[in-house]
Formats: C-alpha cells, structure tokens, sequence
C-alpha cells in the first residue's frame, strides 16, 4: 500500500469514530433529556435533585465512595444543594433519599400501606423471591415474626451456652497471638448461624463447607448484579447454588419450623477496643462476681451489669452507620410533605445524617460512649429501622457484641498493629485494611 492510501486510510478511520462518538454522545443527551422530561414534567415529584447520568444516573458517584470521599461526603454535597428529600437515580431506579426524622417515620410506619419491600434484582436472584427480604403483605408479616420470635432473648437464652461455648473456643487461641480480629469475629458469627438456624455443628464437615458459602452469598446482596466470572454477583450466585445443594434436605426437615433465612451479618468496629481498656474496672467487676459465684459463663442478666459495654455498643452502631439504611419500591403514587412520590419509584432511607445531626448527637464525628448514658432515644436513633421490617436480629447482635466485648476484655490486654487504612462503603460498609490486634493474656 501506498504511503497517501495509508494516511487517507488513518483519516477515514479517524473520521468514523469521531462520527460515532458524536453519536453516542448525542444518543446519550437526547435520553437523558427525554427521560427528565418524562420524569419531571409528567407528575409533582420533589422537584430538588439530580438524575445524573442515562441509566447509570448518579450510581458511579455512590459506589465510587471511598475513605476520602466517604458516602457521608455525597449525602452532604448532595443536601446542601438540594435539601433533605431529594431525587435520584441509583442503581437502575429513579430514587427518593429520606433522611429526617419525619421523612424515616414516613417510611418506617408507611401509614398509607403503600410500600414494598423494594429487595433489590440482585437479592431476589440470590436469595430468591421467598426471602423475607423480598415477601410483602401477610407473608411477609408471618415470616418476619417466626424468625424474630427464634432470635429474640427468651430463644436466646436457650441458645445462649452454646453461643458462648462457641465465643470460648475462638477466643482462647488469642492469647500471645495478632489476630485479624473482624474475620475471626465474622467466622464466629456464621458458624454460630449455621448452627441456629440449621441445627448443624461447625465442626462438621457440612457445617464448614455452609460456613464458607455464606460470607460471598451475603456481599452478593449490595452488589452491581453483573454476571460474569469474578465479579461478586457472580460469586455469590454460585456461592448460593452450592448452598442449595448442600441445605435442601436439611431445609426439607426443616420445614415446619420456617426459621431457614440466613441473612445478615455483625461486626465489630475498630473504635471501642482502646475505650474499653480505659473501662476495665466493669469487666473486671463482672468476672470477679462470676468466679465467685462458680459459673463463668455469659448469661443473659450480665447484660445489665455491662453498662459502659453497652453503651460502647451503642455508640459503634451510631458512629459507623454498618447497616446505611433501607429501601422500598411506592406500590401506588404517594403524598407526602406536599410531594407526590410516584408507583415505582424507590424510597431510600439512610441513617447516617440522623445519627450524625449535632442536635441530637453533639460533636458527631467524636467517638463518646458516655451520650448513650441514658437509653437511646428511638426517635433519633434507629441503627435497625423501625415498623413492621424492623431488624429482627437486633437482639442477637446485642447479645453477641457485648458478650464477645465482655470476653475479650475481661481475658487480655491488646495492641493495634495495622494501619488505618480508612473505609469501603460498597457493596458493605467495611475497614479497607486489615484489622489486626496482638492479644496478650491479663495477669
Ligand atoms: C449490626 C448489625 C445489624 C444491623 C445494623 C442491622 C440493621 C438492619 C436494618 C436497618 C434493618 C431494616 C431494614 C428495612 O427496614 O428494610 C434490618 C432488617 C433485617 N435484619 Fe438486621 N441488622 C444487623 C444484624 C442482623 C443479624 C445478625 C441478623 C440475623 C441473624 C439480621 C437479620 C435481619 C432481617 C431478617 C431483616 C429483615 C426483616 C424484614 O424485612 O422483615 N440482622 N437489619
């Protein structure tokens, strides 16, 4: 070839994918312009907020949040210009985000019966749609109470020894050991949901390989439900099959009881272990009491004996924001505080302004334990939602918290050895590093 027929060649081709971006380009805003249009012009909804990108809408900036520009920082930016109640789109849907304590009533106790479950795609086709996640109605209502009613203290008082002979058997290998303390408190707690809700110990082989599965199942229920090898929807689609194979006869033997969702997960954060320490004289008093009594195992009433350990609890909950908040889908066109939120779209509740708003929480950003010296008041604190979709974990979660804070405090004493390497937001609210403590033994 010619060196003028490779240059014209170069042009052409230069030419062309000029021509197509032009087009993509255009292709794009002609999209973006009707579907504002559609959106806006065609009923009263909030009138604040951005729709952002066609079809992605503003989901890159929400998922790209990271430790310098946390999911805080994009609530706040997007307040300040647009106010509380304002309009989105996130994750394929066009959004409304709820954040005061009027708007999270609203959404909590839904007075006008007019809203779903909102279980994301992603979570039906990991969890299926018999998921307590996803159920609406009188389905949803019984199966919400058979799982509170098997998690709840009077359940858990029963369930309690095995509980802390689990907690034991983990925490007596710390001593003189750096542990990464988060995966060996998350190994803990999906051992001990193997054996509740599935009746099978961890030291089985079944109950390992259950215990192994559950992790990427759950991270697959906040994820991009892409569908490729690699990803996290992927995994926990196949992390789920397995599950299947392995639990459907046990499931079947189950059956009666109901009690077979396996759902979230706790975690401790990185702020209470240094409080603690300064706060020994509590744990110290409970593990004299117990010794001298003959019964060193937790037991339900210790609970109100640990009160700076509660409180502890408390203020992790508020300040880490783990669970960011709810979602659900308005079933019909709905009114509030004078804005029509139409059928379809999705209502967001976060938690996290709420429980960082300096009226009700003074000094927000500041680790205090000490706020939660009186009982949380539910109006502004509400780390587990509220209404008929409440946590039905919540109680657990105290349980296994303050009882784990209690046996680890009460054993050693302890050093942070990692960097802070900061937060991840997506798809779980998690520590970007690892979280290591060396453990020594208290004299
Ligand atoms: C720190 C730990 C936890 C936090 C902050 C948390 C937070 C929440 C929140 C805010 C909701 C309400 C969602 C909504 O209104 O749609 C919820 C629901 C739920 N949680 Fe938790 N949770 C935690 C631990 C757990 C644990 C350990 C379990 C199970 C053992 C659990 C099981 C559930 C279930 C089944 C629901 C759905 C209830 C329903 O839709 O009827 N959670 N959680």
């Amino acid at each position: 070839m010619e060196g003028g027929d490779l240059e014209l060649g170069n042009l052409w081709g230069f030419a062309n994918a000029l021509q197509l971006t032009v087009t993509i380009l255009l292709g794009l805003i002609i999209l973006r312009a009707c579907r504002t249009w559609h959106l806006q012009g065609s009923r009263s909804i909030p009138s604040k907020g951005s729709f952002g990108w066609p079809i992605i809408g503003e989901t890159v900036g929400v998922i790209s949040c990271n430790s310098s520009y946390p999911f805080d920082s994009w609530l706040a930016d997007h307040t300040k210009r647009f106010g509380t109640m304002f309009k989105s789109h996130l994750f394929m849907k066009p959004s409304i985000i709820l954040m005061k304590p009027d708007e999270l009533k609203y959404f909590f106790d839904d007075p006008d019966k007019g809203l779903d479950s909102g279980a994301p795609w992603a979570l039906k086709q990991i969890f299926g749609a018999k998921s307590v996640l996803a159920m609406n109605g009188n389905e949803h209502t019984k199966m919400h109470k058979l799982l509170a009613d098997s998690l709840m203290i009077p359940e858990l008082r029963k369930k309690l020894p095995e509980m802390d002979r689990l907690m034991l058997q983990s925490i007596s290998k710390w001593g003189g050991n750096t542990v990464e303390v988060l995966d060996a408190l998350q190994d803990m707690l999906l051992k001990f949901m193997t054996l509740n809700f599935f009746g099978i110990p961890w030291e089985d082989k079944l109950g390992a390989q259950i215990v192994s599965l559950l992790f990427p199942a759950l991270l697959g229920i906040t994820s991009i439900p892409v569908y490729f090898p690699g990803t996290t929807f992927y995994k926990a689609v196949q992390a789920r099959r397995q599950l299947n194979a392995l639990l459907m006869p046990i499931i079947g033997a189950l059956r009666s009881s109901e009690t077979t969702e396996i759902l979230k997960y706790a975690k401790l954060e990185r702020f209470p272990y240094q409080n603690l320490l300064e706060h020994e004289a509590e744990t110290d008093a409970v593990r004299k009491k117990k010794e001298e009594s003959g019964d060193t195992a937790f037991s339900i009433s210790d609970l109100k004996e640990l009160k700076y350990t509660t409180q502890v609890y408390h203020e992790v909950l508020r300040i880490t924001n783990i669970t960011p908040g709810a979602s659900r889908t308005a079933t019909k066109d709905l009114t509030f505080n004078g804005y029509v939120m139409p059928k379809g779209w999705r209502l967001l509740a976060v938690l996290s302004p709420l429980h960082k708003d300096p009226e009700h929480f003074p000094e927000p950003s500041k680790f205090d334990p000490d706020r939660f010296l009186m009982p949380p008041n539910p109006k502004t604190y509400l780390p587990f939602g509220r209404g008929n979709r409440t946590c039905v974990g919540r109680d657990i979660t105290k349980l296994l918290v303050v009882s784990t804070l209690y046996h680890i405090c009460s054993r050693f004493t302890w050093k942070i050895v990692s960097e802070d390497k900061g937060m991840y937001y997506f798809p779980v609210v998690r520590l970007a590093g690892k979280y290591e403590l060396a453990f020594s033994p208290r004299s």
